[in-house]
């Protein structure tokens, strides 16, 4: 295969300038892999050609590695040589590794999926949202259950209420419209990942935008293995190829995130009220009870939903107080203590 056949079909895969700038020039023999599921002692990969081998150095811990990486390995001998720098990283809370376990890398675009109905929750989008942008994603609030919905615009403007700018679409997950809704960001080597409540139409939107044939393949890809202590489990691929060369990313892992010391994410959901307190009359101002503050001024002038302004407090407590913790000697907790 001539060089340029091979870039074009990894740049399908999601390879880019990003990552090929980080080869560096005694590396030009290895062969760029994408991690495609990750389990306690070995990963999957992919490259332009279908599943591929990857070993890993007796000393490697899969947990250092997410779904959607990018490595360099040895063609010979499937050998893990390094893993190249991340574009995106989403991250979730466990509780082991000091509390934070890698869920999906270089993902381009997160859905946010919830449907038109009891469970559309402003508090909850925000903190997706704010999740989103800390892991450096661009979200995209997906509605579904369009079709059961007496007022889907109606769902439709209050999730456009939760951010400047914010891409919204309202669909059925189980109608094929929704690959065309959803085109915008299914390009070629594009890749997406879900989270949202359980029920609001994750796996049928994945097999929608999958399609039959990859439905197969996510059955024929789920396998049983031995973990450490000799049980049988069952793991799945997953990184899925949707139709019109994007990919997928469906991993268990992050499907439900959670908020923790995400004050750049903050500001950025909630920019009215970053600008606004720009103008406060104290640089430190909470906006509860300080003269001269713009952000409660907002408020009183209808401007600022007084809602918005709680949920916010509420966050910027939340993202202070879950601090990363750390265990002490006799394994008890310390919290380290971080600016906000
Ligand atoms: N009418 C309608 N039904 C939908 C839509 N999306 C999902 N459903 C149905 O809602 C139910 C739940 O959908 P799932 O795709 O399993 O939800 P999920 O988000 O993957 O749920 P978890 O796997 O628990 O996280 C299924 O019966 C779907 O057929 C939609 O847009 N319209
Ligand atoms: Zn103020």
């Amino acid at each position: 295969m001539s060089g340029s056949d091979t870039s074009s079909s990894l740049e399908r895969l999601g390879w880019s300038d990003f990552f090929a700038a980080q080869v560096e020039p005694g590396e030009a023999h290895l062969a760029p892999r994408r991690v495609a599921s990750v389990h306690r002692a070995r990963l999957e990969a992919i490259d332009a050609n279908g599943p591929v081998g990857l070993e890993l150095a007796a000393n490697a811990n899969t947990a250092d590695f997410a779904v959607g990486d990018w490595v360099l390995a040895d063609p010979l001998t499937d050998m893990l040589v390094r893993r190249l720098e991340r574009k995106t990283l989403l991250q979730r809370h466990s509780e082991i590794r000091n509390g934070l376990q890698l869920a999906a890398a270089n993902v381009d675009t997160l859905f946010i999926a919830t449907s038109c109905n009891a469970d559309f929750n402003p508090a909850r989008l925000e903190r997706y949202l704010i999740m989103a942008h800390q892991a450096g994603t661009r979200p995209v609030i997906v509605l579904t259950k369009a079709d059961t919905a007496a007022d889907a615009d109606d769902y439709r403007r209050r999730a456009e209420a939760l951010q400047r700018d914010l891409p919204v679409v309202v669909l059925n997950a189980r109608s094929a419209d929704a690959i065309e809704t959803l085109k915008p960001w299914l390009g070629a080597g594009q890749t997406v990942a879900l989270v949202g409540s359980s029920g609001v139409g994750k796996s049928t939107l994945v097999n929608t935008l999958a399609g039959s044939a990859s439905e197969t393949a996510q059955k024929t890809g789920t396998i049983r293995e031995h973990d450490a202590q000799g049980r049988h489990t069952t793991t799945a691929r997953s990184l899925h190829a949707i139709a019109g060369g994007g990919w997928v990313i469906d991993t268990p892992g992050i499907r439900t995130l959670y908020v923790s010391d995400v004050t750049d994410g903050i500001d950025t959901l909630f920019g009215d009220i970053s600008e606004l307190s720009e103008q406060c009359r104290f640089r430190d101002c909470t906006h509860v009870h300080e003269p001269g503050c713009a952000v409660q001024a907002a408020v009183a002038s209808g401007q600022l939903d007084a809602d918005r302004l709680g949920r916010w407090r509420t966050l910027i407590e939340e993202s202070r107080s879950r601090t990363p913790v750390e265990t002490g000697p006799r394994g008890n907790k310390v919290v380290r203590r971080k600016k906000y």
